[in-house]
């Protein structure tokens, strides 16, 4: 939710965390972002300039913000060594994603940073509500509507994060996720709910019966209130983290394995038919044509000239070093890697999008 005090609440939990002497590893994955009120130890914006990719795939904002999400995804590799080299000092790794959810929970490359994430480290979603814009009923189910579209997505831990307590308390949300009747009742008396003619609107039958459904999500999540700004309720928080660590190792680990050996064993599938197909077409081919067959073999030279020549070009460590230059990282700037005679106007490592 933009505005809901997302960038503030990861600065608070990092300075909670320096706090008890369990200094976290940061990764901040918005690349449009002007200012961060903490330290990553990555930042996307070393590596992607959005500006150029805008003006280079000619994009808007929010293209910009896919693209360069989908550039930066073709080096998350390097991005889970380099956080997997600090897992043994490093007790929480936190993911700062772009304030539109919408791109970072539909896009491709959020799902496969978070897939990939989510398969190396117990992982938990956190997600951030702005509590004083959400005491409107209609809001809180909008919000608690794409809640329930990001858990479903992900099938991870989640923790509902009511920011902003200190300004608006938050037991009105959690009344109405425990108490059905209660969230009905505030419906019905809340402004707009009936036409002029007395009768509920379409809006509120609606939210009505939608209530239904989110009364069986809601038994999936836990909710905590938080103030960023003074710090209140961030102990609970972690409370809720270490909850859901053995929520995930009970739940999404046997279920990911689950996915993992039903992915091995349908590609598989997949490969031997192609292969049965693939030699099945060979062998006809060359009894039809043995001088060509005769002609086409494996030649070791042609092989050495193939060799790829890309230079790898590497995700910075902020903490790890001084930056640029000393080997471990590069800025990428997509306008001045592109090489000489590139006839795709990309950059050398970088993929074309479709
Ligand atoms: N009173 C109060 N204000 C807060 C709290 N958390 C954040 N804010 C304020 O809310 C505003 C938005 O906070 P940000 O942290 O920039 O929000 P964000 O979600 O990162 O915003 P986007 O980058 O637009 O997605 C700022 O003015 C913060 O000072 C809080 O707990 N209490």
């Amino acid at each position: 939710m933009a505005g809901a005090g997302k960038s503030t609440f990861v600065q608070r939990i990092n300075s909670y965390l320096h706090s008890v002497d369990s200094p976290p590893y940061i990764l901040n994955l918005d690349p449009a972002v002007s200012h961060v009120p903490f330290e990553p130890n990555i930042d996307i914006r070393d590596t992607v300039n959005y500006k150029e990719v805008m003006k280079q795939y000619n994009l808007g904002p929010n293209g910009g913000i896919v693209t360069a999400l989908n550039l930066f995804t073709t080096k998350f590799d390097q991005v889970l060594d380099l956080v997997e080299k600090r897992a043994e000092t490093v007790s929480h790794v936190i993911l700062d994603t772009p304030g539109q959810i919408e791109i970072f929970t539909w896009s491709a490359s959020g799902a496969i940073i978070t897939d990939a994430v989510a398969a190396s480290f117990p992982t938990v979603v956190a997600y951030i509500i702005d509590t004083p814009r959400t005491t409107a009923p209609a809001t809180f189910m909008s919000n608690m509507l794409y809640a329930c579209s990001i858990l479903y997505k992900t099938k991870l831990p989640f923790i509902l994060v009511f920011n902003k307590t200190d300004v608006q308390p938050y037991d009105f949300a959690l009344e109405w996720m425990h108490d059905f009747e209660a969230f009905q009742e505030a419906l019905a008396t809340h402004r707009d709910s009936r036409d002029s003619e007395g009768e509920p609107t379409y809006m509120n039958s609606l939210m009505n019966s939608m209530s239904l459904v989110l009364d069986e999500f809601y038994k999936h999540l836990t909710a905590v209130g938080v103030s960023s700004m003074t710090g209140d309720g961030i102990k609970e928080f972690f409370d809720a983290v270490e909850a859901s660590r053995g929520e995930y190792e009970r739940d999404y680990v046997p279920e990911l394995e689950r996915a993992r050996a039903a992915r091995e064993q349908s590609l598989k599938a997949v490969k031997e038919d192609s292969m049965n197909r693939l030699m099945k077409d060979l062998a006809i081919d060359r009894a039809q044509n043995p001088e060509m067959a005769a002609q086409d073999r494996w030649d070791p030279d042609q092989e050495e000239m193939d060799e790829d020549d890309d230079t790898e070009i590497g995700i910075i460590d902020r903490t790890e070093g001084p930056w640029p230059g000393d080997g471990r990282g590069e800025y990428i700037d997509i306008m001045k890697v592109r090489p000489q005679n590139a006839r795709d106007g990309m950059g050398k490592n970088w993929p074309k999008p479709e």
